[in-house]
C-alpha cells in the first residue's frame, strides 16, 4: 500500500492517494495555514510559551531534570488542539507534561512499516474491543484513545450551535470545516475525525522534536548558544515585551539555528527521502554536525531543505510550525542561558543527555532515536547574574 495509507487514515487529506480527491481535501485545509492566518494565532502561541517559561521556573534548583522533549510535545499539542477544536488539554500544566501524547504518536508510527506491508494485522488489532486492546497491546490502546478524543471533539462541535462554538478568540479549524461549503460527504463526521487525528498528530511531534534538537545542540556547543543569546539580547532588550514573529523571523542567527534544527530533525519521508538529502555531503559538508553558520554562508541552501517536502503534498502546517518554533525558541533562549552564557531567568545544563538522544537510528515515518533514550533533559539552575 502507498506510504501515506499506512496510518490507516485514508479519509484524511494526508492519507488520500487519489490526486483529485487530495486536492479537494487539501484546499479545504490550506486557508487555515496561510502565513496571515497563522499570524492571528500568535496570542495563543505566546500564551502557551509563557506557560513553558513558568514550568521551567518550577524546575529551578530541583535535582530532578526537566524533560524538554516532553514539554515541547505538550506545547505543540496544546496549540494545535486549541486551533482545531477551540479547547485543549492543558498538557503543559500536567506534572509530567502528559508524556502519553508523545508515546501515542510513537506507538502509531511504530506500526507504520508493518501496516504498509500487512495492513490486515493493523486493521484486525484496531477492531479488538478496547478492554482487550488495553490488556494485550497497551500502546495501540493509546492510539485508539487519541482517535476517541478526536471523535468526541468533532461530535461536540457538530452538536453545538455556532454561537456556542465560536467562543474561542481565534478561528477553529473544524468548526469552520463543518460550517463551510465542502460537499456533504466531505463533511461527514467519520471523515473529519480522521482529518482531526492527522492534523493534531502531524502538528505535535514534528515541531516539538525540532525544538528539542536545536536546544540540545545549543547547550552541547556553548559557543553557538552565546552567539544566539547575543543576537536575542540586542533584538529584545526588554524581556517583558513580547517580540512578534515578524521581528523574530528577521533575525539571521536565530533563523540559521532553526534551519539547522529542521535539517537535523528531518520530516516525514513520504514523497522524498529527507534523510538522504540532508546528509548529502556535497550539499551539507560535515552533515551530521549542527552548524547554523552554513545557512549564513550560503543562503541558497534553502532550496535543499526538505523537512516539509515540496510540491502539492508538502506539509500543510509549515507556517504554524515556524511560528511556534521562532516564538518558543527566542523566548526561552532569551531568558534561559547555559554554559558560558548566563540568562536573566536561569540556566539550563544538559542532564545525562548526549548526541545519542537526538541522533536518528530508525525511520518510522518520524525519526526514532535509540530505544532506551529518556529524552532531551536539562537541570534548571538559578541565575547567577
Ligand atoms: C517541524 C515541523 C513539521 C515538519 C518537519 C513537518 C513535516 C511534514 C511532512 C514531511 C509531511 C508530508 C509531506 C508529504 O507527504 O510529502 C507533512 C504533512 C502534513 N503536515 Fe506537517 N510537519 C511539521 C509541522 C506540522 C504542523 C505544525 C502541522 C499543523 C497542524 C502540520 C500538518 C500537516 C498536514 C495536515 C500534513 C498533510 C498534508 C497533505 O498530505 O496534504 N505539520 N508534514
Amino acid at each position: 500500500m502507498p506510504h501515506i495509507e499506512a496510518m490507516g487514515l485514508q479519509e484524511s487529506a494526508f492519507g488520500t492517494a487519489d490526486h483529485d480527491l487530495h486536492r479537494i481535501r487539501r484546499a479545504a485545509l490550506n486557508p487555515f495555514f496561510s502565513k496571515n492566518t497563522v499570524r492571528k494565532l500568535e496570542p495563543l502561541i505566546q500564551e502557551r510559551v509563557t506557560k513553558i517559561l513558568s514550568r521551567c521556573n518550577d524546575f529551578k534548583d530541583l535535582d530532578r531534570p526537566l524533560i524538554l522533549s516532553d514539554m515541547f510535545s505538550a506545547f505543540s499539542n496544546d496549540v494545535v488542539t486549541e486551533y482545531c477544536f477551540g479547547f485543549h488539554y492543558h498538557r503543559l500544566e500536567k506534572q509530567d507534561f502528559d508524556a502519553v501524547v508523545k508515546q501515542t504518536i510513537h506507538a502509531q508510527a511504530s506500526m507504520n512499516h508493518l501496516n504498509r506491508h500487512l495492513p490486515i494485522i493493523f486493521q484486525s488489532i484496531m477492531l479488538l474491543p478496547s478492554w482487550v486492546l488495553r490488556m494485550a497491546i497497551p500502546s495501540m490502546a493509546l492510539v485508539e484513545n487519541f482517535g476517541s478524543d478526536c471523535a468526541k471533539a468533532i461530535n461536540a462541535i457538530k452538536a453545538s450551535s455556532s454561537s456556542e462554538v465560536s467562543k474561542a478568540s481565534h478561528a477553529t479549524i473544524f468548526t469552520e470545516l463543518l460550517e463551510g461549503d465542502l460537499p456533504a460527504n466531505e463533511k461527514s463526521v467519520p471523515r473529519l475525525i480522521q482529518e482531526a487525528h492527522i492534523v493534531t498528530a502531524a502538528g505535535t511531534e514534528t515541531t516539538a522534536w525540532c525544538l528539542s534538537v536545536i536546544i540540545f545542540h545549543l547547550l552541547d556547543k556553548p559557543y553557538l548558544l552565546q552567539k544566539l543569546r547575543r543576537e536575542l539580547e540586542e533584538a529584545i532588550p526588554d524581556i517583558s515585551v513580547e517580540a512578534p514573529w515578524l521581528t523574530l523571523e528577521k533575525l539571521p542567527y536565530l533563523s540559521a539555528c532553526i534551519q539547522e534544527g529542521l535539517r537535523l530533525s528531518y520530516g516525514t519521508p513520504t514523497s522524498m527521502d529527507t534523510h538522504s538529502v540532508h546528509h548529502n555531503e556535497s550539499i551539507y559538508p560535515s552533515s551530521y554536525e549542527f552548524k547554523p553558520e552554513r545557512w549564513l554562508d550560503n543562503p541558497r541552501l534553502d532550496k535543499y531543505l526538505v523537512s516539509f517536502t515540496k510540491g502539492t503534498r508538502q506539509c500543510a502546517g509549515i507556517n504554524l510550525a515556524y511560528a511556534e518554533i521562532y516564538i518558543a525558541l527566542a523566548n526561552i533562549m532569551r531568558r534561559y542561558g547555559g554554559p558560558g552564557s548566563p540568562g536573566p531567568d536561569g540556566n539550563f545544563e544538559l542532564y545525562e543527555t548526549d548526541e545519542g538522544d537526538v541522533k536518528m537510528v530508525a525511520d518510522y515515518f518520524i525519526p526514532f532515536v535509540k530505544a532506551d533514550t529518556k529524552g532531551v533533559r536539562v537541570l534548571v539552575k538559578k541565575s547567577v547574574v
